[in-house]
């Protein structure tokens, strides 16, 4: 089948790599001529691993190419995919601007019948608004718009895609459901459905499945808070209610806020959704509230260690990223915290594998950053753990305890073991757990 994939971020590069890997050919177009340009020279602008190998695959096999000209990546394409950017408008709703822009450009040039697919993440009713765009130029039989949100997750976007829990599709046109079912054939392993439904349902079921997850994760930051207020251990109440089908193991860890391009964005878009149409996300409102004070929870902890007084003290930083094995640092938990160190008058010293450079050019010298681990503890007078990176999970204790002024961690991801922490002699401060006093 030939598709057009329009914008290529984390989603609409991973969609068009996945399915010109599953024999389609693919183009992929971008207005950002520098993105563009990389991809035809072989170069994968974003991190995300594994997407490297079906690249280049896909690339020397001539299913995947890469354009700026809307028209010429869509003249052939029976199938065209709108992964564009939905951020939050300044009320908090979701900005259609790129998806509509583009809807009336295509309405312009296309010539034979397509499908147009959402496949970027959308309020309820956008189908409807992008049918009209389209329709305000271009024949209503020519066109079917599709509703396909998509779930992958950054850092496993290769396998989330290509073996995905379940594949949603919104339509109300049997012509578009064939097409999209024989596209997604490949992908959907035994038990794991495509369903399909109404338009509005799919464009819902996304923001519902996001805001659960988030809300889902803010109940785990306040059972953790709560733990340390009376003494519990938050590690023994996430495995005992999570070996409860009906919970899950899943997405109980609690940290310092969740953060990311979707969650954040997601749950506030639903929240004002629900106030356009005269509901009140009571929920929602109260996981925004519980997360935004999560996100730097660790600093008033930090203050108190040093009795107030910030100024001259040292902090290394590991992890920036807002989740590992990403460089997106869009709404990071780490960010929050650096902005608030900074105002206290701390020195930062960072390390992250792979965001250092997207938080470079927003801090500038403000911050130091170093190349590895444990370039970042040399006499520095607590470390702070921001982001589960793996590389953090196994640390050089004995060489913490030279290297830095004092022993002291205070660790947002609860990497390691308190009864460890404790006898290595440090002041080991996590979340929802006891705190060790070294
Ligand atoms: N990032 C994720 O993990 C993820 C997962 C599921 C869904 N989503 C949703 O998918 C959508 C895209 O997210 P993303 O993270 O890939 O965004 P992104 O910002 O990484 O990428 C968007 C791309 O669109 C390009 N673009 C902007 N205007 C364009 C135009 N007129 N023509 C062609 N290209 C244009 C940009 O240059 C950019 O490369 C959003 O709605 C997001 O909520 C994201
Ligand atoms: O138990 C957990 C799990 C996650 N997080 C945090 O939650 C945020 C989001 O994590 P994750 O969901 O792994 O990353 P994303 O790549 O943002 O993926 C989410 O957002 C995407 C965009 O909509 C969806 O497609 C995915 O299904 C959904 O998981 C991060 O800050 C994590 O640190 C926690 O604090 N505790």
């Amino acid at each position: 089948m030939k598709i057009a994939v329009v914008g290529t971020g984390y989603v609409g590069l991973v969609t068009g790599t996945c399915f010109a890997e599953t024999g389609n050919h693919v183009v992929c177009v971008d207005i950002d001529e520098n993105k563009v340009n990389k991809m035809k020279n072989g170069v994968v602008p974003i991190y995300e691993p594994h997407l490297d190998v079906l690249f280049e695959r896909n690339i020397k096999q001539g299913r995947l190419e890469f354009t700026t000209s809307l028209n010429d990546a869509i003249k052939d394409a029976k199938i065209i995919f709108l992964a564009l950017p939905t951020p939050p408008d300044e009320d908090g709703s979701a900005d259609l601007s790129y998806i509509l822009g583009v809807a009336d450009d295509l309405g312009k040039i296309i010539t034979d019948y397509k499908v147009i697919v959402d496949k970027s993440t959308v309020p309820v009713g956008t189908a409807d608004k992008v049918t009209a765009a389209l329709a305000a130029n271009l024949s209503t039989d020519l066109f079917d718009v599709v509703s396909n949100p998509e779930f992958l997750r950054e850092g496993y976007a290769v396998d989330d895609f290509l073996k995905p829990d379940r594949v949603v599709i919104g339509t109300s046109s049997e012509k578009a459901k064939k097409v999209m079912g024989d596209l997604y054939k490949p992908y959907v392993r035994q038990g794991n459905p495509i369903i399909f439904m109404d338009e509005k349902s799919a464009e819902l079921t996304k923001y519902a499945a996001n805001s659960f997850l988030a809300t889902k994760i803010t109940f785990m930051n306040e059972i953790a808070n709560f733990c340390e207020k009376v003494g519990a251990d938050v590690d023994m109440v996430r495995i005992g209610i999570g070996s409860d089908s009906r919970i899950g193991k899943r997405f109980l860890f609690p940290g310092i806020g969740y953060g990311g391009s979707c969650f954040p964005k997601d749950v506030q878009a639903l929240a004002k959704s629900g106030k356009e149409f005269g509901y009140d996300f009571q929920i929602l409102d109260s996981v925004m509230d519980v997360n935004e004070k999560q996100k730097t929870i660790i600093v008033p902890k930090i203050k108190d260690f040093f009795k107030g007084d910030l100024k001259g003290k040292t902090i290394a930083l590991w992890g920036l990223a807002f989740k590992p094995d990403t460089d997106d640092i869009r709404e990071a938990p780490a960010l929050y915290i650096i902005n608030e160190l900074l105002e206290e008058g701390a020195t930062i010293v960072a390390f992250d594998p792979e965001a250092m450079e997207n938080v470079k050019s927003k801090y500038g010298d403000k911050v130091t950053f170093v190349e590895d681990r444990d370039s970042a503890i040399v006499n520095a007078d607590a470390l702070v753990i921001a982001t589960e990176w793996q590389v953090f999970r196994n640390p050089d204790f004995d060489l913490m305890a030279e290297k830095m002024n004092q022993k002291v961690i205070f660790d947002g991801r609860n990497l390691y073991d308190t009864q460890e922490m404790k006898e290595l002699g440090f002041y080991y401060n996590s979340i929802g757990r006891i705190l060790v006093r070294g």
